[in-house]
């Protein structure tokens, strides 16, 4: 399909089929700075390249604009009961529940690998601020200095050419200008500024023609005036009825109160069911109440979620991955369902896979975590630590168990400035563990603090992890991780989508 002019309609019937792979610039054009080599795809989100793979572990990579640069992310087949599988499964399609799932911006990856899992699960849009898919890109041809102005469609890692003008091939085309002003409220997907130069888009010369200034450029698009963010549920009306799903991350305050509004509205819409999914409960961590007058966040947070309306099919289901301490389960009340799932059997999994994987001990780097976990991991040899937190040090010391010649897996329920893991790690490393692992189902990192953990690189426990798994309960850190050993991702995807067939 050719559209010569910017502004072309988009066909929903287009996108569900076409597959476009763009070609390099000729070599004397590649000072400019436009992806080479871009696997543009206009289908399903890229959920093909999961689909095949949901019967065996599988490291799937995820490719990057330049083709180099995989995000390491294990999938795996749904754990969870026989029901939910064989609902999941083709043949049976006709018994699963069919869920219509939104999703918060950051969390777009999760989503289409969770609708990857089961043609019952379709992903659905929400305009988010007021952006849309579309880019203009000003192009100018060598051969006949015409400039033609060409509609691109954006895709978390695609950044695909909607036209190229009758008649021309991509390579007759140089990009001279960037115009990142005009996005339009359509779709459901938040262009970034990483996300456009990630694409080699030079943001920095997109000039907004209002403020003539790059950064302001998104910023006029992002949010209403005063801030505050300008949020629609397109076709609203498409979802009486349906069973609906909302994937939220709350990965800071800034974006809770927009994720919120959606999850208060959407159960008013004559739908069938509401479930938020929202893997990573944030707050609680560290949270003591020690003195008058301190405040648990967490059951703040508890009250807002207890408050989300039922719809017509009665109270939301709330499904939490790995909540911080035990107690958080009874912060909410009997107006929501709370089902509290956990990112262990991904783990486990994964352990079954090693090559010494039955020389695996378990250690737990204090009470809180050998409380949530021991018995979902009993069947392990087991180390079980005690930590102190005095101030920014965490000091750790055995308290039960020996690592003497094993390879030790640290688990524990999430991961923050990291020093819970490290001090663990020495102590493991100076009692005699072989190789030391680390597993959290949250990898919060703030600051970057994943920066702190080193790879081994098959020497000494002393250099750093032979593993460091997490899930990707926090998008943002998946990202960041991306292709950097000893990291490796355990997506949840299965097991979420195994969830909203409760
Ligand atoms: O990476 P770090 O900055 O070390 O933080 C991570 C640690 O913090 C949390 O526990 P916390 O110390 O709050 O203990 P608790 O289980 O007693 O609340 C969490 O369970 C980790 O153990």
């Amino acid at each position: 399909m050719v559209n010569e002019e910017y502004g072309a309609k988009h066909s929903s019937a287009l996108l569900s089929t076409a597959n476009i792979m763009l070609h390099p610039f000729p070599p004397d054009q590649r000072n400019h700075r436009f992806p080479t080599n871009l696997n543009c795809q206009l289908s399903d989100n890229g959920a093909h390249s999961y689909n095949q793979q949901q019967k065996q572990w599988t490291v799937d990579c995820v490719s990057s604009a330049d083709g180099n640069d995989p995000i390491h992310i294990i999938i795996k087949p749904p754990v969870n009961s026989t029901v939910n599988s064989l609902a999941m499964s083709s043949g049976n399609l006709k018994n699963a529940k069919k869920v219509c799932l939104f999703y918060a911006a950051e969390m777009e990856e999760l989503a289409k690998r969770i609708a990857a899992q089961s043609d019952a699960i379709e992903l659905r849009g929400i305009n988010w601020r007021g952006l849309s898919r579309w880019l203009e890109v000003e192009l100018r041809s060598d051969s006949k200095f015409t400039v033609r102005r060409l509609s691109f469609l954006i895709d978390d890692k695609f950044l695909a050419p909607f036209a190229l003008g009758r008649n021309r091939s991509w390579n007759d085309w140089i990009p001279r200008k960037v115009n990142v002003a005009v996005w339009r409220a359509a779709n459901n997907h938040l262009p970034t500024m990483s996300c456009l130069s990630s694409h080699g888009v030079d943001v920095s010369s997109s000039m907004c023609p209002l403020c003539e200034s790059a950064q302001e450029s998104l910023e006029h698009t992002l949010k209403f005036e005063d801030g505050f963010p300008n949020l629609s549920i397109p076709n609203a009306h498409g979802i009486r009825g349906e069973h609906v799903a909302f994937l939220a991350s709350f990965s800071s305050p800034g974006v809770i109160f927009e994720q919120l509004s959606i999850s208060y509205a959407l159960p008013k819409l004559f739908i069938s069911s509401f479930t938020l999914v929202l893997p990573f409960f944030p707050t609680g961590t560290s949270e003591r109440m020690e003195d008058e007058g301190d405040i648990a966040t967490a059951f703040t947070l508890a009250r807002f979620l207890s408050n989300i309306p039922i719809s017509r099919g009665g109270p939301t289901s709330v499904v939490i991955y790995d909540i911080h301490a035990l107690q958080e389960r009874f912060y909410f009340d009997d107006n929501v369902l709370p089902c509290f799932e956990s990112g262990i059997p991904l783990l486990k999994s994964r352990l079954q896979q090693l090559p010494d994987s039955d020389n695996i001990s378990i250690a737990f780097p204090d009470d809180g975590a050998w409380k949530r976990f021991h018995k979902q991991l009993q069947h392990f040899p087991m180390i079980i630590c005690a930590k102190v937190r005095e101030g920014d040090q965490r000091i750790v010391r055995i308290k039960e168990g020996d690592p003497k010649g094993r390879h030790v897996v640290i688990v524990d329920d999430l991961v923050q400035s990291g020093g819970t893991l490290i001090e663990c790690q020495k102590v493991l490393a100076e009692h005699g563990a072989t190789k030391v692992s680390a597993y959290v189902t949250h990898g919060v990192f703030p600051k970057r603090s994943w920066e702190r953990f080193a790879h081994d690189k098959g020497g000494s426990p002393d250099n750093g992890l032979t593993y460091f798994w997490i899930t990707d309960s926090c998008p943002l850190t998946v990202k960041e991780v991306k292709n950097k050993p000893p990291f490796e991702v355990l997506s949840l995807a299965s097991s979420i989508a195994a969830t909203l067939q409760i």
